[in-house]
């Protein structure tokens, strides 16, 4: 099996992110600063999250080729994705805040807590399957989105999609996906399916909530 067959499989689901509202405006430049600074707070809990995932994913890894890989791409998305939002956050000055200080959407907590579950209790397959969308829409969202950024004069969209249209970020993406494809097989591809495409659909739900600036209320 490969990867191929997981993109075929969700092409529906994955191009419906690609195409959400928030991300055809960010590209054009159009987007409410107000919802560009609302995201960037939910994200940059959801990328601490994430990093922590990396590490559980770490710690999980049989050959020692992948540690050395995931180490490597736990480093990359320290030191150009997370610092990116860190200076992004600056500039409008806004304080990144922990769970307790601030008020979630739904879909950031579900999500965050989804990859942690899955990793923690499920194989590193597993794992990697559920936060590989993360990782490898947001390169879709470029390539699908980047003719658009020629008319965009906003100049934080611009770094913010920067980020993602990188070679450093293309390497993250291409290493994560070789992992998975090694430990990706005919018997466990179900399952790996199942994870790969919930996570996909969070990434939407991610985007919807930004989007109308829902928090999590009852
Ligand atoms: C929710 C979410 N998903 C993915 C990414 C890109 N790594 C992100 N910044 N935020």
């Amino acid at each position: 099996m490969q990867f191929q067959d997981l993109v075929s499989k969700n092409k529906e689901d994955w191009l419906k992110v690609v195409k959400h509202p928030f991300v055809d405006q960010i590209y054009r430049g159009e987007l409410a600063e107000e919802i560009f600074k609302f995201y960037l707070l939910q994200d940059h809990y959801y990328l601490n999250q994430s990093m922590r995932n990396m590490a559980i994913l770490i710690s999980k890894a049989e050959n020692l080729k992948e540690k050395q890989q995931l180490i490597d791409i736990l480093n990359l998305e320290a030191n150009v994705e997370f610092a990116k939002y860190q200076e992004l956050l600056e500039y409008y000055k806004l304080e990144a805040k922990s769970a307790e200080e601030m008020e979630l959407t739904y879909s950031n907590l579900a999500y965050s807590n989804y990859l942690l579950a899955v990793s923690s209790q499920a194989g590193f397959a597993e794992g990697m399957a559920a936060l590989i969308p993360c990782y490898w829409i947001y390169l879709k969202m470029a390539e699908y989105h980047q003719h658009k950024l020629k008319e965009n004069d906003n100049q934080i969209y611009q770094e913010w999609a920067a980020v993602f249209n990188s070679a450093d970020y293309k390497r993250l993406v291409e290493n994560m996906l070789a992992i998975l494809e090694k430990n990706l097989t005919e018997e466990n591809f179900k399952k790996i399916n199942y994870h790969f495409n919930n996570s996909i659909k969070f990434e939407y739900q991610f985007f919807s909530d930004v989007y109308q600036k829902k928090v999590w209320k009852i």
